[in-house]
């Protein structure tokens, strides 16, 4: 066990309730993920893109606490964003950088790899996400769909512990959502994935459904999307 009292590997939320304002968006979540991958959905606006993005520090509890591999992560968030790559809904407010190769180049800034190492990693994950081709263009004028391949290539070329993607195939062809989740299944790095789009999440290892900001169900997939169908019925 850790300092922060949690072990290594595992994602724990004590207690957390969240408010924006006057709205209590998030209450009482309390959770301990230690599976390699794990789903969440729930309705719009029950808490789901709140709850992940607290796993890397964007927003941090009103009450309770987020720890990370026994880093809390309102006290540490510097140190936890090394190991846990958020991949946007809106890819736009991820790139940063005019090309292609340039954007995704760019994760590596402060890797401090040689630059031909450098390189070989930009090269093989293009090759990965279909992008090889479109490696010159405009980051800015690439279609929304190859925007988020690009912004999911952005983050794994990092090779961060932890990969935590907000509905990460909205805007993919049936083609790229395959891609997406046959990339998802060949991850070694632990992966939390918010999505309506439930066929991707069938052969996790665990789904948390959100419901008014609280946990509704958390099982594994075959039971916990039947809960939420059920709900949403
Ligand atoms: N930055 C913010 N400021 C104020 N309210 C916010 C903010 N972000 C989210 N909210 C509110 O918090 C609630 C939960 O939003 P959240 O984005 O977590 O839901 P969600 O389940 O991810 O929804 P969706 O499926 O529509 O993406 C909503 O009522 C939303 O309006």
């Amino acid at each position: 066990m850790s300092a922060a009292g949690t072990a290594m590997g595992e994602i724990v939320f004590e207690g957390v309730s969240h408010d924006f304002g006057d709205e209590r968006v998030l209450e009482d979540v309390s959770l301990v993920l230690r599976e390699r991958r794990v789903g969440i959905v729930g309705a719009n606006g029950s808490g789901k893109s709140t709850l992940a993005r607290m796993i890397n520090g964007l927003v941090t509890p009103t009450v309770g606490r987020v720890v990370v591999d026994g880093l809390d992560v309102s006290r540490r968030g510097r140190e936890v964003r090394r190991r846990v790559g958020f991949v946007f809904t809106n890819a736009d407010n991820q790139i940063v950088m005019p090309t292609v190769r340039e954007d995704v180049a760019f994760t590596l800034r402060r890797h401090r790899l040689e630059k031909a190492d450098a390189a070989a990693r930009v090269d093989a994950v293009l090759e990965r996400f279909g992008l090889t081709d479109l490696a010159d263009r405009p980051a800015h004028r690439l279609s929304g769909g190859q925007k988020q391949l690009l912004a999911i290539a952005a983050v794994l070329v990092a090779e961060p512990a932890i990969v935590v993607a907000d509905e990460p195939t909205t805007l993919l062809d049936a083609r790229n959502a395959r891609r997406i989740a046959a990339t998802f299944e060949a991850l070694d790095e632990r992966l939390i994935v918010v999505s309506h789009h439930l066929e991707l999440l069938e052969d996790f290892d665990r789904v948390i459904v959100m419901e008014g900001g609280r946990v509704v169900a958390d099982d594994v997939p075959g039971i916990a999307l039947e809960a939420y169908r059920a709900l949403i019925a």
